[in-house]
């Protein structure tokens, strides 16, 4: 569904590139969690997939469709294929929940009896029903991100993309927000999650891709955020001077 095909992303000539020759396949129907520090280049690699930047070397494919060889009028129709979830919501302050959700449908041509039908029913699946009148800033910061999952995905997108979708929410909401993803997941999208959320990773311990610095250090099925599986013997230190295996690593932090 996702491929990138050792893609490497330079900004600026004078700094390291934000992706560095990676290479990863993501199928149809996966979960993957994509983590990482900050700068480690979760967000450059969900860019390249919107084709909202150009890979500097290598190849991104989508539905087995290289982004580089789409032109720019057919972009809107790869990005109807992708929803994305941000951690702003970035809703429309003055439209309500529902005027939300159908604008999704209506910018795409859809006629209003489908547009009646269906949003009701992609509220639903969000948990938000019985709220389909009220304005965003009536609405729990759960919420607001229930709405923008539904807008992501009412146009029903192969690939959902969520860029660290629980970091503005408490941990009790996180959670509530991360049940929706994987339903939507089980309903057949794919979903690749961007987050410093740790007890998300630990507790649904789905696929963990690592970033750092650009470069995939880690991918493993069922992962914990960080991994359980030692460099080297506990005990020793790292090439880098740190202990190889903290204490908190075994407690599957
Ligand atoms: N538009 C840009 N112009 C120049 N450099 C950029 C640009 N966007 C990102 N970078 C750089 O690319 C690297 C990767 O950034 P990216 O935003 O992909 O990281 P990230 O893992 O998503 O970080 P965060 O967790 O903070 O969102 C960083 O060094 C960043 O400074």
């Amino acid at each position: 569904m996702i491929r990138f095909d050792t893609v490497t992303k330079v900004y600026d000539r004078k700094t390291r590139p934000a992706l560095d020759k990676i290479s990863l396949e993501i199928d149809r129907g996966e979960f993957a969690f994509l983590v990482g520090s900050s700068g480690s280049g979760k967000s450059t690699f969900l860019r390249l997939v919107l084709k909202e930047d150009r890979a500097t070397g290598g190849a991104v494919y989508v539905a087995g469709q290289n982004v580089a060889n789409i032109s720019s009028w057919r972009v809107p129709k790869l990005r109807r294929g992708i929803g994305v979830v941000f951690q702003d919501f970035r809703l429309l302050p003055q439209k309500t929940v529902f005027a939300n959700v159908a604008f999704a449908m209506q910018v795409i041509g859809k006629n209003r009896s489908v547009i009646r039908e269906t949003v009701p029913e992609v509220l639903k699946t969000v948990g938000l029903e019985g709220k389909e009148n009220r304005l965003p800033h009536e609405l729990s910061g759960g919420e607001q991100q229930r709405v923008a999952i539904a807008r992501a995905v009412v146009n029903k997108p192969g690939i959902l993309l969520a860029d660290e979708p629980t970091g503005n929410l408490d941990p009790d909401t996180s959670l509530g927000i991360m049940k929706v993803l994987d339903k939507i997941n089980q309903n057949g999208t794919t979903v690749v999650m961007a987050t410093h959320d740790d007890d998300i990773v630990n507790q649904y311990r789905k696929r963990v891709v690592e970033l750092r610095n650009g470069v995939i250090v880690r991918d493993e099925a069922r992962a914990l955020y960080t991994s359980m599986i030692p460099k080297v013997a506990p005990g020793t230190v790292d090439s880098d001077g740190q202990d190889a295996y903290p204490a908190e690593q075994e407690s599957g932090k």
